[in-house]
């Protein structure tokens, strides 16, 4: 059976909304107009400190501001779970691929701190034999060292990535992996420019998506 590692926000998440939560209160603070749902999806996907500098640049905060936003805003990461939702339909897809007989792994750029506290207040931390965050290793994605740290967590078997974003498609490409792609989560380019071996809008897909790369 194969090995099936996710990303997590605009994968299995919707953590968007406590994002911006987050940042809306430090720009607040600072003096700095809000940033919009758009924008919060936007700044996703390479971990707690770019989406703080991308944040700062949106709103004219100065770099000599990052490392006190960036502290504040992971202080208040952990706690900031109660605006997210899985997305509809992933319980069901992961309980037929592990019922399949598949592993399944997490590899996110998310912190350690926020990416347990997300899991275990949605119920989700057990469905996971080996999660690799953004700080877990020196390196993040789109470094592909996450994925094959992930990957090899998971014992022997085929490999697969799935997730939403560039980085996602990116890190897939340099591991050299099948990427399925969530097309729903917080991605910015076409799919069509993005490497992947199969788009999928709605999860109830995942399954058969799985078995038509594990045919070829
Ligand atoms: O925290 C981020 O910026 C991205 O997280 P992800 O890798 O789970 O999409
Ligand atoms: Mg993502």
């Amino acid at each position: 059976m194969a090995r099936i590692v996710f990303d997590l926000d605009g994968t299995l998440i919707d953590s968007a909304p406590d994002i911006q939560a987050i940042a809306n209160r430090l720009l607040a603070r600072e003096g700095a107009a809000q940033i919009t749902l758009r924008e919060t999806r936007g700044f996703i996907g390479n971990g707690a400190a770019v989406f703080v500098a991308r944040m700062r640049a949106a709103r004219g905060l100065p770099d000599s501001a990052q490392a006190r936003l960036h502290a504040d805003f992971v202080a208040a990461y952990e706690s900031a779970v109660t605006l997210t939702v899985i997305y509809p339909g992933v319980c069901a897809a992961l309980d037929v691929l592990q019922s399949q007989g598949n592993s399944l792994g997490l590899c996110t750029n998310k912190p350690e701190g926020p990416t347990l506290a997300v899991l275990n207040h949605l119920g989700l931390t057990d469905r996971f034999a080996t999660i690799l965050c953004g700080d877990s290793l020196p390196q993040n994605k789109p470094d592909p060292a996450p994925l094959h740290a992930a990957f090899a967590g998971l014992g022997k078997g085929p490999a697969i990535y799935v997730g939403d974003s560039e980085v996602d498609a990116e890190t897939a490409q340099r591991a050299d992996v099948p990427f399925l792609l969530f097309t729903q989560g917080y991605r910015k380019t076409p799919v069509d420019q993005l490497y992947h071996t199969h788009a999928f809008d709605d999860f109830a897909h995942l399954p058969d998506l799985v078995a038509q790369v594990l045919v070829r």
